[in-house]
């Protein structure tokens, strides 16, 4: 299979997809293209359909109408393994198994892909200085870790393999403020530094602005606008975008 960043300029194309849970309707003939090395902010209201976008993507649902194109070729049930290797996942809560360390959660894949331990080892470690873990972090378990260390946990075991292209889901959701923050400038550096396909899902605006030129917001199911955040605000294409935008409240005008 081709790498996604170079045989087609597209790294992710959605035509036409539709996906049902009984009568829900998660996603609406959506049609979107994600060139490759792009930074693009999924955005809307809850349910709308974000999540399931970077699912059906993953190949981890599979869309009832429509198409999905990586690296422009289709993707067919028998490619989704490999794509999986090739597109990190990170999921709010890290999704880490308790039982293990850092390390053991870090080398599942890697592991059964026949990494030598040195080989899982060094990788971990290079990527805590990346994130910003304490590397001494890697021998405990998820439990002994802040939510914040345990979020760049997940980033790291998303990035372990060297992917092409990085999905995150909410990556930053459950943390406090100042965490979040901190996190926020770390995750912009880490994805200019690295030039990957990054696709980000995440509730705040102003978060989505700071990682990705381009916003998507979603409702329903469907792509309601598609552009830079200065679009969003000064030329929303539905009046749901300008309550959306207007919606995401800010201290101006609160503090006396
Ligand atoms: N496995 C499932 N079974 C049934 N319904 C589902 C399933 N997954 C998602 N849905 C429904 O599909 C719709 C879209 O869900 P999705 O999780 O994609 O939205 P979202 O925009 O990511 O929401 P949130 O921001 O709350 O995470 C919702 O109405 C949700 O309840």
């Amino acid at each position: 299979m081709p790498s996604i960043s170079s045989a087609s300029s597209e790294a992710f194309e959605l035509r036409g997809v539709s996906k049902r849970y009984g009568n829900i309707v998660a996603l609406d003939e959506v049609s979107l293209r994600f060139p490759a090395g792009s930074n693009t902010a999924l955005i809307g209201s809850s349910g709308s359909g974000k999540s399931t976008l970077l699912r059906v993507l993953l190949g981890l649902e599979w869309p009832d109408r429509g198409e999905i194109r990586v690296d422009g070729a289709l993707l067919e049930q028998a490619q989704v393994l490999a794509l999986r290797r090739r597109v990190g996942y990170v999921i709010q809560e890290g999704g880490l198994f308790p039982h293990l360390t850092v390390l053991g959660n870090l080398a599942l894949l890697p592991h059964h892909l026949g990494w030598s331990r040195e080989r899982i080892r060094q990788r971990a470690e290079e990527l805590a200085a990346l994130t910003h873990l304490p590397s001494g972090a890697l021998e405990r378990y998820p439990a002994e870790l802040s939510g914040g260390q345990r979020q760049r946990v997940a980033l790291m075991r998303g990035l372990m393999l060297d992917p092409d292209a990085l999905l995150l889901d909410e990556p930053l959701g459950a943390l406090d403020p100042i965490v979040r923050h901190e996190l926020q400038d770390e995750l912009r550096a880490i994805f200019d530094r690295l030039g990957k396909t990054v696709i980000v899902v995440t509730h705040d605006m102003a978060e989505a602005a700071w990682f990705a030129d381009r916003l998507v917001l979603m409702r329903n199911g469907k792509v309601v606008q598609d552009g830079r955040l200065d679009d969003l605000c000064k030329r929303p294409a539905d009046p749901f975008v300008t309550r959306f935008v207007e919606a995401q409240r800010t201290l101006r005008g609160v503090s006396a």
